[in-house]
């Protein structure tokens, strides 16, 4: 099942792969269609009811593939006012060649007549909240004809955000719904047939521009909603934590703190005035700090742990105790890692392993990516946490969802890209599911590195990479909706 949204992504996902919407249009009328076919032969009175969204698009395209039956088209609103380039196109087309369309006006000229199958092509996934007119006077007459109802994609009052159903919504005898199932048709009253489009199986493996959509920004949000992220690292290295810290800013928190042992502390603050750094005493991480930074961690959305810790006794002894203290969502990276199959939490770890660390940690690896899909998802179950490996194709898995990631370029293997995902990931999953936290950081990260090298060729350093990441993340790609 996916949500409208999902659906939304999945789509997206589909033209960066060269399959556009208008495309996938087509393949949904024409099951459209098919499922007028089913329901009635030839000759039969079918009359469309359109939106102005791409869900009366898909009726639209449908039209010209019913030429045999006795067509109706009634477009909800002035054609001006149709609201995507694709739907517009389609309603032209059946303009030109002589469809017999009607525009209703307003609510009070809607007359459905009495036809043998209604298409309810009003709205689809784009509805917000209950009918308004003239949609719901559409809706009611509708309601009460009786034709067949075929709804397009959703019942038009259905919200496949989270399957409410609203007062006013049309009552479908038939669904004919688009690549998946979605959220509220299973509890209807009705056939639903699930219609493949055409997008490929690779539109939902690959991480790409349409996963961006999840990637949302309240205009009225204050400090702090955006995340906070704590980043626990530093000690025999400075660099790694600060880079963390940096990219967790670029990659949209609000605050970033770095806790980091006394002695390394200043120099860490020393690379950038954005960083908020909290000492503790001593020159590494050991036990006696783990007290006071799991009280500081719960005051956070996300900790990044790991980046420039080193692998000393005593801090890995720490790091397992703060992790089976803290029991939010933590990004586990670096010498970190080698802890995770042995500890206990109740955190959501992202474990961020290259393909050596994988190993370290017990994982299985291969040359080849789909194989190596597969056993890190097999990997990612076992430990019950979610996993991104990191390589020319990374793997993120939860251990029953998987996603391969295809940006980023062999400049990239320098040293501190690790230390930059590793806090992308840290600030997006302040705000996103932890798999699509990891997936999108993957990809933005990626996007950063191969924008670096295009512009400038190899040689790039991890420092590269930060302002690179916001235009990676939040630049507006999109084509058509
Ligand atoms: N996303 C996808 O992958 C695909 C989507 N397709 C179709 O596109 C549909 C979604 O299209 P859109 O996003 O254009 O949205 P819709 O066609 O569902 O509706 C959008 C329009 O409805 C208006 N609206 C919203 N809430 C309303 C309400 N309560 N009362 C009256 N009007 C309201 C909006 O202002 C907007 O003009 C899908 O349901 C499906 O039919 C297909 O063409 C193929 C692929
Ligand atoms: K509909």
């Amino acid at each position: 099942m996916l949500t409208g949204s999902e659906m939304g992504v999945v789509d997206e996902n589909a033209a960066a792969l060269g399959v556009p919407r208008k495309q996938l249009m087509e393949s949904s009328g024409n099951a459209v269609a098919g499922a007028v076919r089913d329901l009635a032969d030839p000759g039969a009175s079918v009359t469309i009811v359109a939106g102005r969204g791409n869900n009366g698009g898909d009726a639209l395209v449908a039209a010209r593939f019913l030429d045999d039956y006795d067509l109706r088209i009634l477009l909800l609103g002035r054609p001006e006012t149709i609201t995507t380039d694709i739907s517009r196109e389609n309603w032209n087309a059946l303009q030109s060649a002589e469809y017999p369309t009607e525009q209703v006006r307003d609510a009070s000229q809607f007359d459905l007549g009495d036809p043998d199958i209604v298409v309810d092509a009003m709205l689809g996934t784009g509805i917000n909240g209950a009918l308004r007119e003239p949609e719901a006077t559409a809706a009611a007459a509708t309601n009460a004809s009786d034709a067949a109802v075929l709804s397009v994609d959703v019942p038009s009052g259905l919200d496949a955000e989270d399957g409410t159903l609203a007062e006013n919504a049309v009552e479908a005898d038939h669904v004919v719904t688009f690549h998946d199932t979605k959220p509220g048709l299973s509890d209807l009253d009705a056939g639903v047939t699930v219609a493949d489009i055409g997008i490929p199986e690779a539109a939902e493996l690959f991480v790409e521009r349409g996963d961006l959509r999840r990637l949302t920004r309240d205009p009225a949000s204050h400090k702090g909603d955006n995340g906070e992220v704590l980043v626990v690292g530093g000690g025999p290295y400075t660099g790694a934590p600060a880079l963390s810290a940096q990219a967790a800013l670029r990659g949209g928190a609000d605050l970033v703190r770095v806790a980091a042992p006394e002695l390394v502390a200043r120099e860490i603050q020393g690379y950038s005035e954005n960083l908020i750094v909290r000492p503790y005493d001593g020159e590494m991480l050991a036990p006696p700090h783990v007290d006071r930074l799991a009280a500081f961690a719960a005051d956070h959305d996300t900790l990044v742990l790991g980046p420039g810790l080193g692998d000393a006794d005593a801090t890995l002894a720490a790091v397992t105790d703060l992790l089976e203290r803290f029991d939010g969502t933590a990004v586990v990276d670096a010498d970190a890692l080698s802890v995770v199959p042995d500890v206990e939490t109740d955190a959501d770890l992202v474990c961020t392993p290259h393909q050596g660390e994988l190993v370290g940690m017990g994982g299985e690896t291969s040359d080849d990516w789909r194989e190596r899909a597969d056993l890190v998802e097999s990997f990612a179950a076992e430990l019950g946490h979610t996993v991104l490996v990191k390589g020319p194709y990374d793997v993120i898995s939860d251990g029953e969802r998987t996603r391969v990631n295809r940006t980023g370029n062999p400049g990239m293997t320098v040293g501190g890209t690790g230390d930059v995902l590793a806090g992308v990931t840290g600030a997006l999953a302040c705000v996103q599911e932890p798999r699509h936290a990891a997936a999108i950081a993957a990809h933005a990260v990626g996007a950063a590195g191969d924008a670096v090298v295009d512009e400038r060729g190899y040689g790039l350093v991890a420092t590269d990479l930060l302002d690179a990441v916001p235009p990676a993340l939040w630049a507006d790609d999109d084509d058509d909706d």
